[in-house]
């Protein structure tokens, strides 16, 4: 099985994406590192010096080319969903999975690590909080679509795990 884990930055797919396939006994891949190998550069380099046009299709292309082994924990980026005909392409290739959360929570969570969220890094929590809200509103019906949705308030690698195995 191939599960994609999809949200808005902040909810959890990195962290909770490698300790998930762990327990599965699955591969991880984190679609921003494989995007940072690929470019030899950071996520907040590649935009600073191509743009986020550059960067959605090299994100298009990275997830739609990668070479999935048959189980895996995949965590996409947060727009990944959102562009071109990715959502779609996930739903076909994979059991996609949304890790819901509000944007006041996501704004206090990624107070640590903006700096390494170029579409973030200059905000306070107050500019973050109502970019978030609108922001989720353009996404939520790319997320939406998803084949599982889990609320990642307090969700662990344990419960998710439960979760998707009682989904599918
Ligand atoms: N389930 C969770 N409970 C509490 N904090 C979490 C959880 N998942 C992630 N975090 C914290 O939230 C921040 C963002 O997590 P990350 O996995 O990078 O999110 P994403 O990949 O979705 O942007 C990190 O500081 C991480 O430690
Ligand atoms: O939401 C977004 O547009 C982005 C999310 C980031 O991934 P995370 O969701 O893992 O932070 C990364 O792909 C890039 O900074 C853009
Ligand atoms: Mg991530």
């Amino acid at each position: 099985m191939k599960i994609f884990l999809i949200g808005f930055m902040g909810c959890g797919k990195s962290t909770l994406g490698r300790k998930l396939a762990t327990k599965l006994g699955y591969d991880f891949i984190d679609l921003d590192h494989q995007i940072e190998k690929l470019v030899g550069m950071s996520i907040g380099a590649y935009f600073a010096a191509n743009g986020e046009a550059a960067f959605r299709e090299f994100e298009r292309k990275t997830l739609q080319e990668f070479n999935y082994p048959s189980n895996c924990v995949v965590a996409t980026g947060g727009g990944a969903p959102c562009y071109f005909d990715n959502m779609a392409w996930i739903n076909k290739n994979g059991t996609s999975v949304y890790i819901e959360m509000s944007a006041a929570a996501l704004a206090r969570r990624l107070e640590s690590g903006k700096e390494k969220r170029p579409l973030l890094k200059d905000m306070d929590q107050e500019e973050m909080t109502s970019f978030i809200e609108k922001k989720l509103e353009e996404r939520n019906p790319f997320y939406l679509q998803a084949g599982l949705k889990v609320n990642g308030i307090s969700l662990t690698p344990d419960d998710l795990r439960a979760l998707i195995l009682a989904a599918v």
